[in-house]
């Protein structure tokens, strides 16, 4: 079982590597390693659960935020109708984004984070990736919203991105302009 002593936090250079590609089809080790990825993410939402292990609620995983070099993360967050849609997914790649963006407007944190750090983190509105399921088969999927943050946050965290690497140093709540942008 995933706990919080086992996720990795800022300052690991994990964090900032581009982590490595996994091999397709991926070793059942891989596919074991994402699943308690996921787990831990369901496991952090159950109110149970996460009073019980102290576990804070989060909605995406990656693989390097639990020391592995390994191109893959798991996602677990409520859609449009509130349903949690759970993703495993292995080498990632945005192959299409809108031009327009998005953000919260509360900011982004980051379970490698134990600070609150301010300020807006811009993200496209809508992208198109592939990847590869648990089973080794390429997937296309679009994410728009508040799963288009999430996928873009967990794919920074791959390429050794941090959410707070996109926040204006100067002017934390400047949003860049020339592009229609709105806030989640
Ligand atoms: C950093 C943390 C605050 C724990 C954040 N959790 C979160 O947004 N909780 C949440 C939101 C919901 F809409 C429903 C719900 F059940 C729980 C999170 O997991 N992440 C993931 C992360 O750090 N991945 O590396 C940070 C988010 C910031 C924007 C997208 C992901
Ligand atoms: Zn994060």
């Amino acid at each position: 079982v995933i706990t919080m002593k086992d996720i990795v936090r800022e300052g690991a250079k994990i964090l900032r590597k581009v982590t490595e590609e996994v091999s397709i089809p991926p070793a059942a080790e891989d596919v074991e390693e994402l699943q308690c990825m996921l787990q831990y993410l369901k496991n952090s939402q159950d109110p149970e659960l996460s009073q019980r292990y102290r576990l804070r609620p989060g909605v995406g995983l990656s693989a390097n935020q639990i020391g592995l070099d390994k191109r893959m993360f798991a996602a677990y967050f409520p859609d449009e109708t509130g349903e949690s849609q759970a993703y495993m997914l292995i080498n990632p790649k945005i192959i299409s984004h809108s031009v327009g963006m998005i953000y919260l407007s509360e900011g982004e944190g980051c379970l490698s984070v134990d600070r609150s750090v301010k300020g807006y983190v811009p993200r496209y509105q809508r992208i198109k990736v592939r990847a590869y399921d648990p089973a080794g088969k390429e997937v296309v999927l679009s994410f728009k919203g508040y799963g288009a943050i999430v996928t873009q946050h967990e794919i920074d965290h791959l390429n050794g991105i941090m959410f707070y690497d996109h926040i204006n140093k100067k002017h934390p709540y400047l949003l860049p302009s020339g592009v229609p942008i709105e806030a989640l």
